[in-house]
């Protein structure tokens, strides 16, 4: 047997033997019954088979007969001394250089064998997912806000008690999002046919809730009867509270009543809210608008009797892609049972009937997913979507490349982004020095976990000089609400917190964002960092990296195609001078830690003589809980 290499050299070295022979004019010997070792014709067998080249006839076959023929071709060219070229070197070996021009006219007619087809090598093309129309094709939205802001006065069409509004809420500019997509939502509204779905991708802070609210409010409040027209659904509670707050601010010249229904409050005043009886027993729907979390909403689909979305106009889903990731009880499902999305709406849907209770679905998020898959499950119709690109170049390319969704993940223009790379254990001396070397006033800092969470904020509280305070969803709503008023009031310096309230929180001017640890995903880069930089105000995030975090973090900006986020300009010998405290803080920390260790240990204990006291028998035998725990419940009898 020859190996792959040698069977080349044989059949190469056969060519250029048969070459020769053509040059010396010996055409007859090129026929396929010259002189051929039994072993090169094996090898050439083997190599015809590899390389699908037909190096001797086989009489019998179509394909023998149709090279025999391009044979007599090449004996009549070569005897009308017609130049025939051969270029045996592309057949036997294809991944050679390509015969130079002068080598193939250098070339004589006729060589053993007949090229039946040239042999190219495939070279593997990439893939590329190709987008649906309206998602490859998108309008583009500035991320510049502050200097692609318009004067309200511009955008035409907005009702009077807008304006004021706007005004009262020290509005007087749109951003880019507001002046695209409001004055495309109200031109949807006059149109006699079923209005098409919308899905909006705007940097964090781009002011996406106003550009819902104001079209919203305004269509609302033209056709004013009282049912429930518009559910703008977030994906928590905090979230849910802020656009109920602008919904309500909004509306507080109109005799729209909207209502929050996200669980703060109990189920049974959430029911009060929502419906009333009629004298006559019927129920009424009491809000307009609805802004709720899904598993709330559909625990009231289930169990609050009267409350229906048969009525429904506006189906907001705001953090589109997080809502999209959670099930949050198959809330899509209930929703549009409630509406009654599958009867009417695919009729109208299929032969474009004029339906005034359509629903439209508008979608928004700084991080919308671009897999139509998961927005099929939305079942949107003709969707139409807004996109911000980092430049107008992005957008040329977008037009060109059907493939590549530019509007992905982009950070608002005025956000400034470092890393900076430090020793584990000067992590917490690293933030320290940061609010001391930046000056930073109001900052907020994420960690991956609730104990990183706690430790960091104990340990910088020893530092003596820092109002610190941390946030997490171990912090029920009520203090976390008072908490979060309190930073953006100014009242503390830096919020330790983890990733529950980096997406859709707008806590006021917040002058940097510290990730502590790397985030895990790029979206969770994008949410933290746009805690700052928010309305067009400058901001900075900087994301502190141990060594073995570097690759992970810079494989992670690939993947959000960002170039910009640089070293920062701060060596750990600036922290020299806080060793001594940092010393101080660390013993401080031990100490806290104790206690709270102690803490814990008596609260246990406490709660177990509670359970110990509770497993009485109905005799009156108290058992004792280690007892109770071999005994099971048994013990009672
Ligand atoms: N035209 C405007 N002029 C000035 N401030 C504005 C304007 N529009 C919105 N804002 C303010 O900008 C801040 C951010 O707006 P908003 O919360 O709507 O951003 P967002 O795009 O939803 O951000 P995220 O994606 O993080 O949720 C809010 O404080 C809001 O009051």
């Amino acid at each position: 047997m020859y190996s792959t290499a040698e069977n080349r050299i044989l059949a190469r070295s056969q060519a250029r033997k048969n070459k020769k022979k053509l040059q010396n004019g010996d055409l007859e010997n090129t026929d396929d019954t010259r002189p051929i070792s039994k072993k090169s014709r094996s090898d050439a067998k083997a190599l015809e088979e590899e390389n699908g080249v037909n190096l001797e006839s086989q009489e019998t076959s179509p394909k023998k007969k149709k090279k025999k023929k391009a044979k007599q071709e090449l004996e009549t060219n070569d005897e009308n001394h017609l130049p025939v070229e051969i270029p045996e070197d592309e057949v036997l070996e294809n991944t050679e250089p390509e015969n130079t021009e002068t080598e193939k006219k250098d070339e004589p007619a006729g060589t053993g064998f007949t090229i039946l087809e040239e042999f190219r090598a495939n070279k593997n093309n990439k893939v590329f997912r190709v987008l649906p129309t309206w998602l490859a094709k998108p309008s583009v939205i500035s991320c510049d806000l502050s200097k692609n802001k318009v004067p309200i006065s511009e955008i035409s069409g907005l009702d009077r008690f807008l304006i004021e509004a706007l005004k009262r809420n020290k509005i007087e500019h749109f951003f880019p999002v507001q002046q695209q997509v409001i004055p495309w939502l109200l031109e949807s509204q006059q149109q006699l046919f079923r209005p098409c779905d919308m899905c909006v991708s705007a940097p964090t802070g781009s002011g996406k809730t106003l550009a819902f609210v104001l079209p919203t409010v305004q269509a609302l409040w033209r056709h004013s009867v009282r049912q429930l027209r518009c559910l703008a659904v977030l994906p928590v509670h905090d979230l849910a509270v802020q656009v109920y707050r602008v919904y309500s601010s909004f509306c507080a010249d109109t005799n729209l009543q909207v209502a929050l229904i996200s669980g703060q409050a109990s189920f049974y005043e959430e029911q009060q809210l929502l419906v009333r009886k009629s004298k006559t027993g019927q129920y009424l729907t009491k809000p307009d608008i609805v802004v709720c979390t899904p598993g709330r909403l559909v625990d009231h689909l289930q169990r609050t009797p009267g409350f229906s979305l048969k009525s429904l106009r506006y189906l907001i889903i705001d953090e589109a892609d997080r809502i999209m990731e959670e099930e949050h009880n198959d809330w899509l499902f209930h929703a549009e049972k409630a509406i009654g999305v599958s009867s009417g709406h695919l009729i109208a849907q299929k032969l474009s009937v004029p339906l005034e209770k359509s629903v439209q679905k508008l979608l928004f998020s700084a991080t919308l997913s671009q897999d139509p898959e998961k927005l099929t499950r939305l079942g949107l119709f003709q969707p139409k979507l807004f996109t911000s690109v980092v430049s107008t170049t992005d957008a040329a390319d977008n037009t060109k490349q059907s493939h590549h969704f530019v509007g992905k993940f982009t950070t608002p223009a005025e956000l400034t982004e470092h890393y900076f790379k430090c020793p584990p254990m000067l992590k917490p001396l690293a933030v320290y020095c940061l609010l001391k070397k930046f000056k930073y006033r109001t900052t907020i800092c994420f960690t991956n976990s609730l104990a990183a969470t706690h430790r960091l904020c104990e340990l910088l509280k020893q530092f003596g000089d820092l109002k610190v305070a941390e946030c997490s969803s171990k912090i029920s709503k009520g203090p976390r609400d008072k908490l979060l008023k309190d930073f953006s009031s100014g009242k503390i310096d830096l919020l330790v917190c983890t990733d529950a309230v980096s997406r859709g929180m707008d806590l006021g001017v917040v002058d940097c964002v510290i990730s502590y640890d790397s985030p895990k995903y790029v979206k969770n880069y994008i949410h933290r960092a746009g805690r700052a930089a928010r309305a067009g105000r400058p901001g900075t995030a900087i994301t502190i990296l141990v060594d073995s975090e570097m690759h992970g973090f810079h494989k992670l900006l690939g993947m959000a195609e960002k170039k910009n986020v640089t070293p920062l300009d701060m060596q750990t010998d600036e922290f020299e001078v806080y060793e001594e405290q940092f010393r101080k803080a660390l013993d401080g920390l031990k100490n806290t830690v104790k206690e709270e260790i102690q803490s814990k240990i008596v609260r246990n204990h406490q709660a177990r003589q509670k359970k110990g006291f509770k497993l009485k028998s109905k005799k009156g035998n108290v058992v004792s809980t280690k007892l109770a725990k071999h005994r099971g419940k048994s013990v009672t009898k």
